[in-house]
């Protein structure tokens, strides 16, 4: 017997990685092929057809597990008991932005939707940020949202623990299946740390199996930090695809759970673990189970990894301070 559908938001539907989202979304990919979906995409006003263009395909695919699209402008629509929100949407920097105006134009954007969440939502609402720069927009959405547990803001860094499983694999020759206990450290940003020391290929610790910290320094680190940008050099816009295919691994991981003797990274709120302070929207190794997640404890930071780590940490310190001058947060 189908299940009570889940409401899943998808904000900036009509988008490159929207596009590349919702698809697999109705599809089943993202909860699973026993849970239904209704689908509410949120968009700005001119933007509003080619969300309907969108939602034209979505029916033209005749998912079975896809209950009904909602297409909107309104964040306390959009938002109305939903179960799953995909904040994909954002403001772009642009040519001559500085730092401050981006934070602003996205405060802009944050603000009201994490105020609409708050109001809103359903109880057990997750949300993951995606739209850049996400740590600090989940930061901000989720101070417009104190009714709803901080736990529920995410921000992805999947992505670029992808990014990274598919580098080390390529270095050891392994099959990114071999690989566990990767952990990206900080802000999604290219001040982020992959960490392998903790890491295993094919169960032998990943960073002995390397034997090469040159080829870590100068190599892996700057390969997977810049990626984003190397993707936007050559594709002349910034990833898609992967960005969604991340998002629905984050997501279904959040909801499913991550296998025995393995964890994920994601962006989640700190509790002071690994010196994070409290509050900010950093990432970590995380485990999960019943739809909850937890930093995993007691890992040994070494010399070339706790540099790194605090580096950027700093930055996301930076990014609070500059939001909170601002009155964003
Ligand atoms: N965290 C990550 O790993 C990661 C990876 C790739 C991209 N990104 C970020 O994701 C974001 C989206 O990327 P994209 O390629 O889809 O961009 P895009 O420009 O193709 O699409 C963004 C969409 O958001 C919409 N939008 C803008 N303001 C909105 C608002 N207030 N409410 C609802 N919709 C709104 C726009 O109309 C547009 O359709 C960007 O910020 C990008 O930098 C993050
Ligand atoms: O949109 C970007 O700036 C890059 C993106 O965050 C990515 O990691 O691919």
């Amino acid at each position: 017997m189908p299940r009570t559908p889940v409401t899943v938001t998808v904000t900036g539907a009509a988008g490159q990685i929207g596009y590349a989202l919702l698809f697999r979304v109705a599809s089943g990919q993202l909860l699973g092929p026993d849970t239904p979906v209704r689908l509410r995409l949120l968009e700005i006003t001119p933007a509003l057809s080619a969300a309907e263009g969108t939602a034209m395909e979505l029916d033209d695919c005749a998912f079975p597990l896809l209950a009904g699209i909602d297409i909107t402008d309104d964040p306390a629509t959009a938002f109305d008991g939903t179960n799953v929100a995909l904040l994909v949407g954002a403001r772009p920097r642009t040519k001559g932005m500085e730092r401050g105006d981006l934070l602003e134009a996205n405060g802009g954007i944050f603000k009201p939707q994490g105020r609409a969440i708050n109001d809103h939502a359903a109880d057990d609402v997750k949300v993951l940020v995606v739209g850049n720069p996400a740590n600090t927009n989940a930061l901000i959405a989720r101070a417009a949202a104190p009714d709803v547990p901080a736990e529920r803001f995410t921000a992805m860094t999947r992505l670029d623990h992808n990014r990274a499983l598919t580098q080390l694999a390529r270095k050891t020759g392994a099959s990114v299946s071999d690989i566990r206990r990767l952990t990206i450290w900080g802000n999604h940003s290219a001040t982020q740390y992959p960490d392998i020391f903790h890491a295993e290929v094919a169960g032998k610790n990943a960073a002995e199996a390397v034997g090469d910290e040159t080829w870590l320094a100068e190599e892996f680190i700057p390969t997977v930090a810049k990626r984003g940008a190397a993707i936007i050099e050559a594709r002349g816009a910034s990833s898609a695809a992967s960005a969604a295919n991340a998002a629905v691994d984050h997501v279904h991981t959040w909801v499913h759970g991550t296998p025995e003797g393995d964890w994920t990274s994601m962006a989640v709120v700190s509790d002071g673990s690994y010196g994070v302070p409290e509050g900010l929207i950093s990432s970590f190794p995380v485990t999960t189970a019943n739809g909850s997640w937890q930093i995993v404890q007691g890992l040994e930071i070494n010399e070339f990894s706790r540099p790194r780590i605090d580096a950027s940490v700093q930055e996301l310190i930076d990014e609070r301070e500059a939001v909170s001058g601002l009155g964003l947060i």
